[in-house]
């Protein structure tokens, strides 16, 4: 669950003491209830990279209030925000951020030697999250030896293997060609149906928000929910 209420968000540019405000989030409020698909659209420009990076907590709103899975995180310090990540978040980027000098499996593992789970263990649940993403033959390869779309289930496996309930993913299949755009999709709503994770996506693309429960548009720092696409969920 996300639910963000009264959400502002300025930044200040220019000379010390003539700094200009910006204001990028205005009064943005939402709702995603747990296992829902929600994505944003909007311009470039219109604060959509603020909205997730404030709610993943890597920038402070100027006001306003987070909720993530009923925890009140608004006033979160930076080490219990990593805590709470590890914990109840994953994260999907679209240029995967995979790490270049390890393979397919320590790219997927890492997160659980982040959170000390030990290497017997590690090595079976990252074995299971290959095969659900289609993985299981490419463990060994490095991620330049993979294309892009194979690249991108490796950082879903990485989103996914901490088992967190919220996924933020920042334009999933912004660097795909649209064939595999369409298989990352399908994969995003299997895991969504399987295992009731919470999708909060932003994009620039029609076929994401038509797999989306909600949708919402982001026009200058002010959010609207609507039907901007049909859903074929
Ligand atoms: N660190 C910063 N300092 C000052 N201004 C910033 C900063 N980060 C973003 N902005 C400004 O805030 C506004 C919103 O930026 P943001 O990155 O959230 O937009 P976006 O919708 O994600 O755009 P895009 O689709 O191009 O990624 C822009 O005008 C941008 O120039």
């Amino acid at each position: 669950m996300i639910k963000v209420e009264n959400l502002n968000h300025s930044f200040f540019v220019g000379k010390k003491n003539q700094e200009k405000e910006i204001r990028v989030l205005k009064n943005v409020s939402l709702q995603i209830n747990k296992g829902e698909i929600a994505t944003v659209v909007g311009r470039s420009g219109s604060g959509k990279s603020t909205l997730l990076n404030i709610i993943s907590g890597y920038l402070s709103a100027t006001s306003g209030n987070i909720a993530l899975n009923e925890h009140d995180v608004t006033n979160y310090t930076e080490k219990k925000w990593a805590q709470f990540r590890l914990e109840h978040l994953g994260f999907i980027f679209q240029s995967f951020q995979l790490i270049p000098s390890i393979t397919t499996f320590e790219n997927v593992e890492l997160p659980l030697t982040l959170k000390g789970v030990a290497p017997k263990k590690r090595e079976k649940i990252v074995q299971e999250m290959l095969e659900q993403v289609g993985l299981q033959e490419h463990a060994n390869h490095y991620p330049n030896e993979l294309s892009g779309g194979q690249q991108q289930r490796v950082s879903i496996a990485r989103a996914l293997i901490t088992n967190p309930s919220i996924i933020l993913a920042d334009e999933p299949t912004g660097s795909l060609d649209s064939e595999t755009e369409r298989e990352i999709l399908e994969l995003i709503r299997k895991l969504n149906k399987e295992k009731g994770i919470t999708f909060f996506i932003i994009t620039h693309d029609d076929y994401v928000a038509a797999i989306s429960d909600k949708t919402y548009e982001l026009h200058d720092g002010v959010l609207k929910e609507g039907s901007v696409f049909h859903a074929t969920k």
